[in-house]
């Protein structure tokens, strides 16, 4: 740990008083701890990768103090005081604003409880060759962590040009309640954005009003029932015919009501997408875990579904152990569908083992109702990549790399805490 004016370049110059501290060998410029303060710039070189004891205690008290005083800190690979491996302070640690990761992302630093002390996290390609990297990387158990540059090698459905509404991707949605109608307009809104061709919605007549005065081009597959859906919580008397479809989006605001397993059964049988996200989830968590698993592996077309933690535990509270992507793809394993689960660092799993992490997040605009977007968002693609017969895990990946770049893009521009209905306006305009 040393300071130095943030002016000054890093040169070996600077490097020989950090060495020499920590290895006992001492220059008169180290032989005391620096005092914390203001204006300067610290980096943290000091204990990096492996860490497993808190740090000692003249260490611990620096820390504090540095805390205290919003000094400015970057770490050399993992910040002193964090365990890297489970992603958590071990005690006292340096609070960074910026991680520079050597060669390879650590994924304890991905996790909730590091973000603080980790900062904006940047990787150093230090020239370790890919032949090196392979033999330490089994892709199989391995997440990959992705960011916003990767959007444009992610796979993104393309509908031929001669294809009409009906080609470029027909999805219905089932969301929205009397208590929750404004989940119903923000899926929409993220549905509206993904460029699917034909968005429908089922819904009853309250919800139906609200989404239409913003997309009066959404049909309700509905409107004609008599006596009309109910409504309060949505519990389907007759869904409408789902072979009509490409894909379902099940669950946002639609509120609670119990799973009933022959209600259920068309959605099971349906070929197409089946993407379950809120009460979809919740609903499906009313039976045991075991009755959810059997459920979701009958399924005769992909499912993916888009929990947040809370909602993850409910439905799969034996999938406990581990980090984010762990559980993800614990579950994605179980289950046999694509899991996305939802939170600061986004982890998606398939069932076929492979899994992603994003290695950025907003929290400017992590506020209710933005995962309503999502949903409706990757959905639309997904039901788009149905119709060009291309549906590939990548796209709930690109679905959600492209939702994080709206929001930054947002935030970048000015609004520092943009809006769930900003967010799928700036992904409709990304898409055009
Ligand atoms: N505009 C809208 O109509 C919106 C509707 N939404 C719907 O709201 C329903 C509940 O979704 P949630 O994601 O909130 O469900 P959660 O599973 O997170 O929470 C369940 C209930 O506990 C409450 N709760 C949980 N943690 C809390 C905390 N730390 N502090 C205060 N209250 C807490 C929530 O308000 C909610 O009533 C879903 O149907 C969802 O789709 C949300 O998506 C937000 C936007
Ligand atoms: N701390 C955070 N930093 C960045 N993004 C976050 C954070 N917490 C949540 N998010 C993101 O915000 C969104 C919230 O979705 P969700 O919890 O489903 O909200 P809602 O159900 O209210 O729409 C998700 O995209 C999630 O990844």
């Amino acid at each position: 740990m040393w300071r130095f004016g943030v002016r000054l370049p890093v040169t070996s110059r600077l490097l020989l008083p950090i060495y020499s501290t920590w290895t006992g060998w001492t220059c008169p410029a180290c032989r005391s701890p620096p005092p914390p303060g203001q204006g300067q710039l610290w980096i943290d070189a000091l204990f990096g990768l492996g860490q497993s004891r808190p740090l000692p205690a003249p260490l611990a008290a620096l820390a504090h103090e540095a805390r205290l005083a919003g000094q400015c800190i970057w770490a050399v690979d993992v910040p002193s005081g964090l365990d890297d491996h489970h992603g958590r302070p071990l005690g006292a640690c340096f609070y960074s604003q910026r991680t520079f990761c050597l060669g390879l992302y650590k994924r304890g630093l991905l996790q909730s409880d590091a973000l603080a002390a980790v900062g904006q996290l940047e990787r150093l390609d230090f020239g370790v060759p890919n032949w090196v990297l392979d033999m330490v990387q089994q892709p199989e158990s391995l997440p990959r962590g992705v960011t916003t540059a990767d959007r444009t090698t992610a796979p993104w459905p393309e509908p031929p040009s001669a294809a009409d509404k009906y080609g470029r991707g027909r999805l219905l949605l089932l969301a929205g309640s009397q208590r929750y109608p404004g989940a119903a307009v923000l899926a929409t809104a993220g549905a509206d954005a993904s460029g699917a061709g034909a968005v429908t919605l089922y819904v009853g007549p309250d919800v139906a009003r609200r989404v239409s005065d913003g997309y009066p081009h959404v049909l309700n597959a509905a409107a004609a029932l008599s006596p009309p859906l109910e409504s309060g919580p949505l519990v389907w008397r007759q869904l409408p015919d789902l072979t009509r479809h490409d894909a379902v989006l099940l669950g946002p605001g639609m509120d609670y009501a119990p799973f009933v397993a022959h209600a259920w059964e068309p959605l099971q049988k349906f070929a197409g997408l089946l993407v379950l996200d809120a009460d979809g989830l919740n609903r499906l968590a009313a039976t045991p875990e075991s009755e959810a698993v059997a459920w979701l592996q009958g399924r005769c077309g992909p499912t993916w579904i888009t929990p947040h933690i809370r909602e993850f535990d409910r439905l799969f509270p034996n999938c406990c152990h581990g980090d984010h992507a762990e559980r993800a793809a614990a579950a994605a394993r179980a289950a046999g569908i694509t899991v996305l689960l939802k939170g600061p660092r986004t982890a998606v799993a398939a069932a076929d083992g492979r899994c992603w992490q994003l290695l950025e997040g907003v929290p400017t605009a992590a506020r209710a109702g933005l995962g309503d977007v999502l949903a409706g968002f990757a959905a639309g693609r997904g039901a788009m990549a149905v119709a060009t017969g291309d549906l590939d895990h990548g796209q709930l990946v690109r679905a959600a790399l492209d939702h994080l770049h709206a929001a930054r893009q947002l935030v970048e521009g000015g609004w520092r805490q943009p809006s769930p209905p900003m967010v799928a306006e700036h992904l409709r305009q990304q898409g055009e």
